[in-house]
């Protein structure tokens, strides 16, 4: 059964224009799976993550989580789905930066009441997967926008959250840097068999995916899978991102 179920998805925010964000949207994610969500500015991307991440609500169509819909749920049992089964990246970090790096990334198990020995052992193996061991006792503005990053994922996977999501987690990273961070999530993804889902205009980023989904106008357009070459991935989805057009301030950020 895969782990995340979209069905006939929609959004439409009503205002004096209503917008439909979403627009019937069906797609499933596999345990395990490394899926990017690419798309047009103004394509429905963000809108997507947030209904799945049950911070918006659906206008209509389902969502299923490991089997259940987190809709369903009263306001105070959605909130503790969220913490228990979700971890959260963000392009801008959003690292507490009165705690330390280690403070940060135990935050999901502290809020939870696990075991201090049950902590610090998933502490250590997380940092040392991520590279950050070295950092436990900084505090976040002592440290590297990459090294946020990382420390930003660490806590996002901690609790071995069902599923990761993840909003532009390069826009604020340099080439080189969002590369690094980049293969520290495919990596991640493989040794925990964590599953993630991306939503991205980075097209490097974007290729360390298995799969990548493209949307239009809030619509499922067409779906690629990676195979075994990156640098072919990476121009496969450069061409369609050309193809979906409005994409043309994302190609100029576009680095090999
Ligand atoms: N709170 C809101 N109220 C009204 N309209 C909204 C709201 N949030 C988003 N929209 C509209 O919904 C559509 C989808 O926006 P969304 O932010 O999901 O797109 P996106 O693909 O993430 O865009 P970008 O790549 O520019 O971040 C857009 O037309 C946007 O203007």
């Amino acid at each position: 059964m895969p782990i995340l179920e979209v069905n006939n998805l929609s959004k439409i925010y009503e205002g004096q224009v209503s917008t439909q964000a979403l627009n019937h949207i069906r797609f499933a994610v596999e345990k395990g799976e490394f899926v990017g969500i690419m798309g047009p500015s103004g394509s429905g991307k963000t809108t997507l993550l947030n209904v799945i991440a049950t911070i918006d609500q659906p206008t209509s169509g389902e969502i299923s989580i490991g089997g259940r819909d987190p809709n369903l749920l009263s306001r105070q049992e959605k909130a503790l789905f969220r913490r228990h089964e979700l971890g959260f990246v963000f392009q801008q970090f959003n690292l507490l930066d009165t705690l330390t790096v280690e403070e940060n990334i135990i935050l999901p198990l502290t809020l939870a009441g696990v075991s201090v020995p049950e902590m610090e052992s998933r502490l250590l193996q997380v940092s040392e997967a991520l590279g950050i061991g070295h950092l436990l006792k900084k505090r976040t503005y002592e440290i590297s926008g990459g090294q946020m990053q990382r420390t930003a994922i660490a806590r996002a996977m901690i609790h071995r959250p069902a599923l990761i999501l993840a909003d532009e987690p390069t826009g604020n990273l340099d080439s080189t840097t969002s590369g690094e961070v980049m293969g520290m999530l495919e990596q991640i993804n493989a040794s925990e068999g964590a599953t993630v889902l991306m939503a991205t205009h980075d097209a490097v980023a974007a290729s360390f995916c298995h799969r990548v989904i493209f949307i239009k106008d809030g619509r499922f357009h067409s779906e690629m899978y990676r195979g075994s070459s990156r640098a072919a991935f990476f121009q496969n989805i450069i061409d369609m991102l050309s193809l979906l057009g409005g994409a043309g301030h994302d190609l100029s950020a576009v680095r090999l």
